[in-house]
C-alpha cells in the first residue's frame, strides 16, 4: 500500500470556528496538518449549506497547505472554475452527483487542479472503475455527507479495501481518503484498509490541543 505508513492528515474546517476561519486553518498547519480540507454543501445535495467559492480565496492566503475542496453540490459543474479560480488544489466532485462524471473530472484537470471523486457509503467501490484514469484523489465517506460529528460506519472498511486493490492496479499514484467520524479509535482501522489520507473534523477542532489531536491520528501513535 502505498504511504500508509504515515498517512496524511487533513482537517476538515467543518468543525472549525467559523467566525475565526483564518486562524483556524493557520492553527491546525502549524499543528502538523498536511492538507487543508473544506466541505462546500449547496442544501440540495446534502440537507446541509456551508460556504462557497468566495470563502476558499479568503482562506487562501492563510496557508500554502494544499486546499482539499470537496464539494457535495448538484450539479458541479457550473462552479468548478470559480473553485479553481479560489485556490482550490484539489476538487473532489460526487460520482452520485451527476451522469457525466467523466467529463467534470477531465474539465477540473484542464483548469489546472487535481481531480477527486468521492463515494457515498450506498456507493459499491465498482462504480467509479471507469474513471481511475482521471483522478488523483478518491474520497470514501464513512459517513453520509453533510454534517460533521457523526459515528464512523465500518461497513466501509472493505470498500477501503477494494480501492486499495484497484488503485495498485491502475499504478497510478491515487490517494485515497476516508472522511466522516475520523478519530484515534477508528483511523488505524482506515489506515490498515489501505487509506493513506485521514480527514477528520471534531476529532480535531473539537480538541484544546490541536497538535496532540493531529498527532493521536497517526499510526504510530493509536492502539
Ligand atoms: O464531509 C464531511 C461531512 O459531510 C466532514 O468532512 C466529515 O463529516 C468530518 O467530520 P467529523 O470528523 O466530525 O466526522
Amino acid at each position: 500500500m502505498t504511504s500508509a505508513a504515515r498517512p496524511l492528515i487533513a482537517p476538515s474546517i467543518l468543525a472549525a470556528d467559523f467566525a475565526r476561519l483564518g486562524e483556524e486553518v493557520q492553527a491546525v498547519a502549524n499543528a502538523g496538518a498536511d492538507w487543508i480540507h473544506l466541505d462546500v454543501m449547496d442544501g440540495h445535495f446534502v440537507p446541509n449549506i456551508s460556504f462557497g467559492p468566495q470563502v476558499v480565496k479568503a482562506l487562501r492566503p492563510h496557508t500554502q497547505l494544499p486546499f482539499d475542496v470537496h464539494l457535495m453540490i448538484e450539479p458541479a459543474d457550473p462552479y468548478l472554475e470559480a473553485f479553481a479560480k479560489a485556490g482550490a488544489d484539489n476538487i473532489l466532485i460526487h460520482i452520485e452527483a451527476g451522469p457525466h462524471a467523466h467529463r467534470s473530472l477531465q474539465h477540473i484537470r484542464a483548469l489546472g487542479a487535481k481531480p477527486g471523486i468521492v463515494l457515498c457509503p450506498a456507493t459499491p467501490p465498482e462504480a467509479i472503475s471507469e474513471i481511475l484514469d482521471l483522478v488523483d484523489v478518491i474520497l470514501v465517506m464513512s459517513v453520509n455527507p453533510g454534517f460533521g460529528g457523526q459515528k464512523f460506519l465500518h461497513s466501509q472498511l472493505p470498500k477501503i479495501s477494494r480501492l486499495r486493490d484497484m488503485i495498485t492496479q491502475t499504478g497510478r499514484d491515487i490517494r485515497l481518503a476516508v472522511d466522516g467520524g475520523i478519530d484515534a479509535t477508528t483511523a488505524p482501522l482506515a489506515t490498515k484498509a489501505g487509506a493513506d489520507v485521514l480527514i477528520a473534523g471534531s476529532a480535531i477542532y473539537a480538541k484544546p490541543d490541536y497538535k496532540a489531536a493531529i498527532a493521536a491520528l497517526r499510526p504510530e501513535n493509536t492502539p
